[in-house]
């Protein structure tokens, strides 16, 4: 854990640092290139060589996908069939709010003009599988994908050594709408969606988190595909004044701190008493916990609290930052709260848990990460539409609009352009 004040020497270089662009690494780069260049090349072969090779399992080409039967045999206990359908009640109204509508105006030279919004015809989503069955993850893809009525989604995660996917996954993708399962995890799942392969039938657009290796698949197949955005390994920031509850704090940071090694956690206040209440309250909480020993590596790892001089310096840093979660602890809520500007999603107050963002709440929790809040949002319904813009004229707005035309076809030496208005005034 890194603890520093204002006051250190190296306070100025490590704010500095904190200032982020999300770019990936060269060794992370060039395999995950390699890997998209077997795909393209070698199809389902290289699938199965890479299940082999990252996830030690053997797979046969043919068994690449999970059967229907497979999906069929699914049992899950009757308080997981609870959670899955309150979890999709909430993301399904929240995803049916951000879907856009269309709608069409007249111009000033009086043409219909308007946008037509259609969900994509075939998406893919991926799931993360490597550390933990991220259950909620296929929620909060696939959920949003069905609530904007995306007929085709293939969705895909790794299996296990044994070939089997975890089985209350495989419900959360059955209930969130999934219709093909692709049992391949990593950069190479995210080719074989982008390109196709002779068994997998390529996607229009691609969702979902993933490790660095999936997220970097996701940037360069971009083009082939669209995607969502760069949802990487996950990571929180909390911002508190001395209103915040030591023990609340300290139990969101553990709780990021079981995503994983990649992960950053990070706090700030102006109160360096709440500081050491809040390490201490880790280390009171850390013994209850059962991935302890894990959890203790990336709070040694990947952990740092600060002591800044005002809010106003930690609202800055925050912005630098552009964590994927931020959560803002403040008794001057209202007058900050705009100012935070490049979080993924933001949690208000001492009662609003980071879990309950992740699993039930609504917004999806497939969000930016490694600074990439600057430049990109969370997962919304309305990515899934397919925007359309839609003109019509009749006889007298084309013959309103022919002097502007006439003029830019002028300008642009495009006579034909003119000409192909003109001809419809004469
Ligand atoms: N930002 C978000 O919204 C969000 C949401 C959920 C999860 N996440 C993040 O997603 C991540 C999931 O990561 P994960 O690893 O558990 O699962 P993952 O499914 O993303 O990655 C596992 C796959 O990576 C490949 N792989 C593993 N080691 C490799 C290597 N050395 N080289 C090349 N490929 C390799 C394997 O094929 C494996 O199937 C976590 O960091 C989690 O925090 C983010
Ligand atoms: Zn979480």
């Amino acid at each position: 854990m890194k603890i520093l004040g204002y006051r250190d020497a190296d306070y100025d270089s490590f704010v500095k640092r904190l200032n982020r662009r999300a770019l990936p690494t060269h060794d992370v780069r060039d395999l995950v290139s390699e890997i998209i260049a077997a795909v393209a090349r070698q199809g389902d072969k290289a699938l199965v060589a890479y299940a082999k090779r990252f996830d030690n399992v053997l797979l046969k080409e043919k068994q690449l996908f999970l059967t229907p039967d497979e999906l069929a045999a699914v049992k899950v206990a009757p308080s997981t069939r609870k959670a899955i359908a309150a979890s999709l009640k909430n993301i399904t109204a929240f995803a049916k709010k951000g879907l856009r509508k269309d709608w069409s105006m007249r111009n000033t030279e009086g043409a219909i003009v308007g946008e037509r919004f259609q969900p994509f015809d075939r998406v893919g989503v991926y799931v993360p599988g490597g550390k933990a069955p991220l259950v909620s993850t296929a929620l909060m893809t696939a959920g949003f994908a069905r609530a904007a009525g995306v007929p085709e989604i293939l969705a895909a995660t790794p299996c296990g050594p044994d070939g089997t996917v975890n089985p209350e996954l495989l419900y959360a993708l059955k209930a969130a709408g999934v219709t093909e399962i692709l049992k391949i995890g990593g950069a190479q799942a995210i080719a074989a969606m982008a390109l196709g392969t002779k068994t997998v039938r390529p996607v229009d657009r691609i969702f979902g988190p993933g490790n660095r290796f999936v997220v970097e698949a996701k940037r360069q197949l971009f083009g082939a595909v669209s995607i969502d955005l760069l949802p990487g390994p996950s990571e929180i920031l909390i911002i508190s004044d001395k209103t915040g509850n030591p023990d609340y704090i300290a139990a969101d940071l553990l709780a990021q701190a079981e995503h994983g090694g990649d992960s950053v956690i990070g706090f700030i206040t102006d109160s360096k008493a709440l500081i050491g209440k809040v390490v201490k309250a880790i280390e009171r909480q850390l013994e209850t916990l059962s991935r302890a020993r894990y959890i203790r590596e990336v709070l040694k790892q990947a952990t740092f609290m600060m002591q800044v001089r005002s809010m106003a310096e930690a609202v800055a840093i925050s912005n630098d930052f552009a964590a994927e979660h931020v959560s803002f602890i403040c008794a001057e809520e209202k007058k900050w709260l705009p100012q935070i500007r490049t979080a993924g999603a933001i949690y208000l107050g001492n009662d609003s848990p980071v879990a309950v963002g992740d699993f039930l709440a609504g917004p999806s929790h497939t969000l930016p990460t490694g600074g990439s809040g600057r430049s990109f949002s969370g997962l919304r319904a309305d990515q899934f539409q397919r925007r359309t813009s839609i003109v019509k004229l009749d006889k007298r707005s084309v013959r309103k609009s022919l002097g502007v035309v006439e003029e830019f076809a002028r300008i642009e030496g495009l006579d034909a352009h003119g000409r192909s208005t003109a001809i419809r005034c004469e």
